[in-house]
C-alpha cells in the first residue's frame, strides 16, 4: 500500500467517528430553512451537501483543505524547475488534508505511471467518432468507455460498505492518471491532423501533458496550475454535484465522472471558458481591426444583454466579488504575458463589464470568474481551438469530484434523493403563509 493510501485510511478512521456521532445524536438539529424562491430557483443557497475538501466562501472565495489558492500554491511541493506544485503533490493533499514530504509526491508519481497506460479500445472508439464531435463529447465518451475496467463495480458484490471507499480510491486514481493522455489525444487528434505525441515516463503530470500536448515550457507550468486552480469548488456545482449524485447510486467513478464532465460541458458552467473565447472573437470581428475602447466594449456588452444573452465569464452563484481564481491567472498574465493584446482587452472587459452589469441591475455577482480570464493564457501558448477548453478544465475537475466521491464512500454517505412537490402544493402553503 502507498503512503498515501495508507495515511488516507488512517484519516478517514479518525473521521468517521465525528460523522457517527453527528448523525447519531445530532440528527435533528436544524442547520437551515428552505423557502419556496429556493424551490423553484435551483436550490441556491440550501446548505445540504457536506464535503472538507473544499470550501466556497462568498467573498473570499475557494479554500482547498482550509488554505486559499496562495496559501496552497506557496505550501505544496513544486515541480523541479517549475513554479507551481506538482498536481501530484496537489492530488494527495486534496485526498488526506496534509501537505505531502517529496519522497510521498515521488511515490504518487510512480503510483500514476503504474496506471497510467490508456486502453488502446478508447482510442479506437474516438477515432471512429466523427471528427467534429465536441471535445467534450469524446472525453466524457472515453471515460464512459473505460467504465469495464472499475475495481469498484467488479468487486461491488463481495464488498464490505465500510471497505467501498478502497475500490472507489483505486478507480479515481487510474482516472487521474489516464486523463492527460486522453485529453491529449483528442486534442492531437482533432486538431493537429492525427499526429499524436506518445507520452514520456520521467515526467510529472503537468510537464507529460505539455509534452503530450506538443507545447514548450512554461506550459508545464501552466498546465499544473490551470489543473490545480479547477480542481475543486465545493459541492453544489454543477460537475461536482453531479459526479456526487450519481455515485449516491453506487454507479462507480467511471459512471459518475463521466456524467458530472456532461455537466460542467453547459455553457452557465464549465463551457463558459470557450463561450468567452467566443464573445472576443465575435467582438474583434465587429471592431474590423479597430482597437478597443472602453466605449466601443461597453457597447458590445450592452448589446449582448439587450439580444437576451448572459456575459459569460461573469457572475456566480456563490461568489460576490471577483474570482480568486481569476485574480491567480491574471497575476500569471501580468508576469508572463503583460502586453498580450488579448489579455488587455480581457482586462478593459474588466473594467467595464461590473458597472454594465451592475446597471443592467439582474445579476447578484457582476464580478468576473474563473473562466473570464482561462482563455486567454491558453491562447498565448498556441492553443487556439478554444472548444477544446472545456477539456483541461474537466482534467482538472475530475481531481476535485474523485476525491469527494473516495471519501463519500469513507463516510458511507447514502444514496441521495430529496423531495420534490407540485405547485399545487407550493401555492397552498403559499397561501397559508408556510407548511404547516
Ligand atoms: C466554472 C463556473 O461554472 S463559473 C460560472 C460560469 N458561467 C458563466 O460565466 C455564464 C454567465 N453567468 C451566468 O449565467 C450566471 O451568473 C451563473 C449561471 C454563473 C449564476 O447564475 P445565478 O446564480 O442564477 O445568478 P444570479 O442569481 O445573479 O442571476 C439573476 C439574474 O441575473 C442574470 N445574470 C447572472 N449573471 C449574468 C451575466 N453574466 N450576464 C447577464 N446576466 C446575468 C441571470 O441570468 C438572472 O437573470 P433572470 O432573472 O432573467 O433569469
Ligand atoms: O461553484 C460553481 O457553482 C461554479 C464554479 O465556479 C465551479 O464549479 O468551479
Amino acid at each position: 500500500m502507498t503512503r498515501l493510501k495508507t495515511r488516507l485510511l488512517e484519516k478517514i478512521q479518525e473521521h468517521r467517528p465525528r460523522t457517527q456521532k453527528l448523525t447519531k445524536e445530532f440528527a435533528d438539529v436544524v442547520i437551515d430553512q428552505v423557502n419556496i424562491g429556493q424551490v423553484i430557483g435551483g436550490a441556491r443557497d440550501i446548505h445540504a451537501l457536506v464535503t472538507d475538501i473544499s470550501y466556497l466562501d462568498p467573498q473570499e472565495g475557494i479554500r482547498f483543505r482550509g488554505k486559499n489558492i496562495p496559501e496552497t500554491f506557496a505550501a505544496l511541493p513544486k515541480a523541479a524547475g517549475g513554479e507551481y506544485p506538482t498536481v501530484e503533490s496537489f492530488w494527495y493533499f486534496l485526498l488526506t488534508g496534509e501537505v505531502p514530504t517529496q519522497a510521498e509526491v515521488d511515490e504518487v508519481l510512480a503510483d500514476f505511471k503504474s496506471r497510467a497506460k490508456v486502453p488502446g479500445y478508447v482510442f479506437d472508439m474516438l477515432k471512429a467518432m466523427p471528427k467534429d464531435s465536441h471535445p467534450m463529447v469524446m472525453l466524457s465518451a472515453a471515460i464512459l468507455s473505460m467504465q469495464k475496467e472499475s475495481q469498484f463495480a467488479a468487486k461491488y458484490h463481495d464488498t464490505k460498505k465500510t471497505d467501498y471507499w478502497d475500490t472507489m480510491y483505486e478507480d479515481a486514481t487510474t482516472l487521474v492518471a489516464r486523463l492527460p493522455e486522453i485529453a491529449a489525444f483528442i486534442y492531437r487528434y482533432k486538431y493537429k491532423n492525427g499526429d499524436i505525441i506518445a507520452p514520456k515516463a520521467d515526467l510529472d503530470m503537468g510537464a507529460n501533458f505539455a509534452h503530450m500536448m506538443g507545447i514548450a515550457k512554461p506550459y508545464d507550468d501552466v498546465a499544473r496550475m490551470y489543473f490545480i486552480l479547477h480542481s475543486d469548488h465545493e459541492s453544489g456545482n454543477v460537475s461536482a454535484h453531479t459526479t456526487h449524485l450519481v455515485a449516491s447510486a453506487l454507479s462507480d467513478a467511471y459512471y459518475s465522472l463521466s456524467a458530472g464532465i456532461n455537466g460542467l460541458a453547459g455553457p452557465l458552467h464549465g463551457l463558459a471558458n470557450q463561450e468567452v473565447l467566443d464573445w472576443i472573437m465575435a467582438f474583434q470581428k465587429q471592431m474590423g481591426g479597430a482597437e478597443p475602447t472602453e466605449e466601443n466594449v461597453k457597447k458590445a456588452l450592452w448589446d449582448t444583454l439587450n439580444s437576451g444573452h448572459v456575459i459569460p465569464g461573469y457572475g456566480h452563484a456563490v461568489l460576490r466579488k471577483t474570482d480568486p481564481r481569476y485574480t491567480a491567472q491574471m497575476e500569471f498574465c501580468l508576469k508572463h504575458l503583460p502586453n498580450d493584446p488579448l489579455f488587455k482587452l480581457v482586462n478593459m472587459i474588466y473594467k467595464v463589464a461590473p458597472g454594465v452589469l451592475t446597471e443592467q441591475g439582474k445579476t447578484k455577482n457582476p464580478w468576473p470568474n474563473v473562466d473570464a480570464q482561462s482563455g486567454v493564457i491558453q491562447w498565448y501558448y498556441g492553443l487556439k481551438e478554444y472548444d477544446f477548453y472545456t477539456v483541461l478544465f474537466g482534467v482538472g475537475r475530475a481531481l476535485g469530484v474523485l476525491a469527494n466521491i473516495t471519501w463519500d464512500r469513507a463516510l458511507g454517505y447514502p444514496i441521495e434523493r430529496p423531495k420534490s412537490v407540485t405547485t399545487a402544493m407550493l401555492e397552498e402553503w403559499a397561501a397559508k403563509g408556510g407548511r404547516k
